[in-house]
């Protein structure tokens, strides 16, 4: 395991994974940093990290493994400022939401350093220094993208690490996670956003009326769509051909709808939304519903 971790960037995954390792990985030491100064009093006021430094380059210099935890466009800049300060033999892996341009803006900053990427797929809408929680990572997946040359030591220590703050790792290539993720976490928010602001831009219909019977499917939109605006920018644009491509095959798809809805062609409305419901009913079966089964302790804020 690693001796010391340094992460950087502590708003709702770096919290969480500061916590996760004091709690889960206690002999392992942490230090942090983040760009914004009131992040960081937050930080030290929570204990997100055991020390949080006042430069990128202190919080890296004695660490065995560095986790970027910025938005996916400010992974290049995060990764320039400890070029030249990093501990021989480091790892230095992320938890971008995208994985294909970070695996090139951390390798264009780092050159000749071991990279690693990764993704814990677990999160909330929430974000932020006071966001984080230690159980996050329970029983989540956290996906894996090591380059064909990783190192296979280093990578067994990785797999370990996020196993040890009890996530369940699945090694994929960056294409491929890209284009997963489109379907399950991208597209789904641009839905939500979509939806959201089409209901708000509505004449006939006030504010107030969205607010008030907003019934379980919109309220779990807004949910979605309260998610920081600064980091789903960043993972549209840098995720953008294949959430592109996911897109033109949800569009082709919701036409189809459209046209059975016109055509009052009940019978495909019916056997579209029985397909649909059997696929809630095997992801619940295999127990990845929002119910977040025991791990841990119950310090889980509530929040998600
Ligand atoms: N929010 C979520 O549910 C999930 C987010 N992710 C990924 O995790 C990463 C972080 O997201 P969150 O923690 O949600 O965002 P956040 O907004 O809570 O935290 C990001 C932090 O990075 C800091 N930062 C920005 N540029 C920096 C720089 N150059 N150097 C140091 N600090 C810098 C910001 O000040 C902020 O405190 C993103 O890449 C996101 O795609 C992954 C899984 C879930
Ligand atoms: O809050 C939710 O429902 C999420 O979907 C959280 C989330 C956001 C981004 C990720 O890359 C992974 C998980």
């Amino acid at each position: 395991m690693f001796g010391a971790v340094a992460i950087i960037g502590l708003g709702l995954l770096g919290g969480s994974t500061g916590l996760a390792v004091q709690e889960y990985l206690p002999g392992v030491h942490t230090t942090g940093y983040d760009a914004d100064p009131a992040t960081r009093e937050r930080a030290r006021a929570r204990g997100l990290v055991a020390q949080v430094c006042e430069t990128a380059a202190e919080a890296v210099a004695g660490a065995d493994l560095v986790v970027f935890c910025v938005p996916v466009g400010a992974m290049g800049a995060a990764a320039r400022e400890v070029a030249g300060h990093l501990k021989p033999g480091v790892l230095v892996s992320d938890v971008g939401s995208s994985k294909q341009t970070v695996l090139s803006s951390l390798s264009e900053a780092l050159p000749g350093v071991a990279i690693i990427p990764a993704h814990p797929v677990a999160g909330t809408e929430n974000s932020g220094p006071d966001a984080g929680f230690a159980s996050l990572f329970g029983r989540r997946w956290c996906i894996v993208t090591p380059p064909d040359d990783a190192n296979p030591i280093l990578l067994t220590k990785l797999v370990q690490f996020w196993e040890g703050l009890g996530a369940h790792v699945e090694l994929m290539n960056p294409q491929h996670h890209d284009l997963v993720l489109a379907v399950t976490s991208h597209v789904p928010h641009l839905i939500a956003y979509t939806i959201v602001g089409t209901a708000s831009d509505l004449e006939e219909v006030t504010q107030s009326e969205v607010i008030k019977y907003s019934a379980g499917g919109f309220r779990d939109f807004t949910r979605i769509a309260a998610s920081d605006p600064t980091m789903w920018r960043d993972v549209f644009l840098s995720n953008r051909d294949a959430v592109l491509e996911i897109l033109q095959r949800f569009t082709e798809d919701l036409t189809a709808l459209q046209r059975s809805i016109r055509n009052g062609e009940g019978d495909r409305l019916f056997d579209h939304f029985t397909r649909t419901r059997a696929i809630r009913r095997s992801i619940i079966e295999q127990g990845q519903d929002d119910a977040r089964p025991d791990f841990g302790r119950s310090d889980h804020n509530g929040q998600g």
